[in-house]
């Protein structure tokens, strides 16, 4: 095991001096500037197990072609999703919010090798972007594991079975709407006793955390612009409500853990 001294003395050869070395301190920040961010999370890209075939020709086929390919998660988080989806073996997985179904996809690889039957549900607003998922999700072979519903969010919750409690859910469709995505899967009871959701895009730009002052009575201000606000909001009623427990976890665009409180 890696002790406190040894990463210190790591850090130093790496160009840290000593004397800002020994100045860092149990849960201080280690990175010295944004470049180190950035190769982090490169670094950690780099070493993490890389995304098959059909994943590696979904996104970079969207990342030439569309201007709004950003939507899609990064490679790195779709890696951490998968992971926790084929150690937690859902059978019933939600996402809202499907664009060109890489996410999805990337739940579906967690999902081989399952033992028990899961189905993954994953809902989109516009009709082509529903359409041409569905397409490639049947060309790749996963059409049995997806199922892409062009509806809006709220309406697939609305209408959700809560005999049919969800596993995990990804919630990833328009930001405004996360707080009542959220509320609405508690207060129908619509998540597993030990169900997980994820939320994606709460650091949004690094937007987020800047905007440390008051936005209104736990976000029922209407004046609020710029998608940061929702996520600001979001993340600041979600980390107060006692219903749930949560980590907002630094992957590229934030990713958000939650489960039901013990
Ligand atoms: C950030 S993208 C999703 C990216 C996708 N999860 C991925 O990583 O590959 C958000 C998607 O949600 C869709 N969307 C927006 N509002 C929605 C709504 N109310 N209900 C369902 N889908 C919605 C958008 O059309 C867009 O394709």
């Amino acid at each position: 095991m890696q002790t406190r001294n040894t990463s210190i003395s790591n850090a130093s050869t790496k160009g840290i001096s000593a004397q800002s070395s020994s100045l860092l301190k149990a849960g201080s920040i280690i990175y010295r500037n944004i470049e180190d961010v950035h190769n982090v999370h490169e670094y950690c890209s780099k070493y993490s197990t890389q995304q098959p075939k059909h994943l590696e020709e979904l996104y970079v086929s969207t990342s030439n072609n569309r201007r709004d390919s950003v939507m899609m998660i990064s490679p790195l988080q779709g890696r951490t999703i998968s992971m926790l989806v084929s150690m937690k073996q859902p059978k019933r997985v939600l996402e809202l919010g499907c664009f060109v179904g890489y996410s999805a996809l990337w739940m579906a690889e967690g999902l081989l090798g399952n033992k028990s039957p899961s189905h993954i549900t994953t809902c989109e607003i516009d009709k082509e972007l529903a359409e041409s998922s569905r397409n490639y999700i049947e060309k790749v072979g996963r059409s049995n594991l997806i199922s892409v519903v062009n509806k809006p969010a709220q309406e697939v919750l609305d209408s959700w079975n809560p005999e049919e409690k969800l596993d995990f859910v990804f919630i990833d469709a328009d930001k405004g709407g996360y707080w009542n995505y959220y509320n609405t899967i508690l207060e129908r009871n619509l998540l597993s006793p030990d169900g997980i959701m994820i939320v994606d895009n709460t650091l949004f730009y690094g937007k987020v955390h800047a905007l440390e002052e008051p936005m209104g009575d736990k976000g029922k201000s209407r004046s609020i612009r710029g998608v940061e606000k929702y996520i600001y909001n979001f993340n600041k009623m979600v980390s107060e409500d006692k219903r749930t427990e949560k980590v907002i976890l630094p992957i590229f665009d934030g990713l958000t853990l939650i489960k039901l409180a013990k």
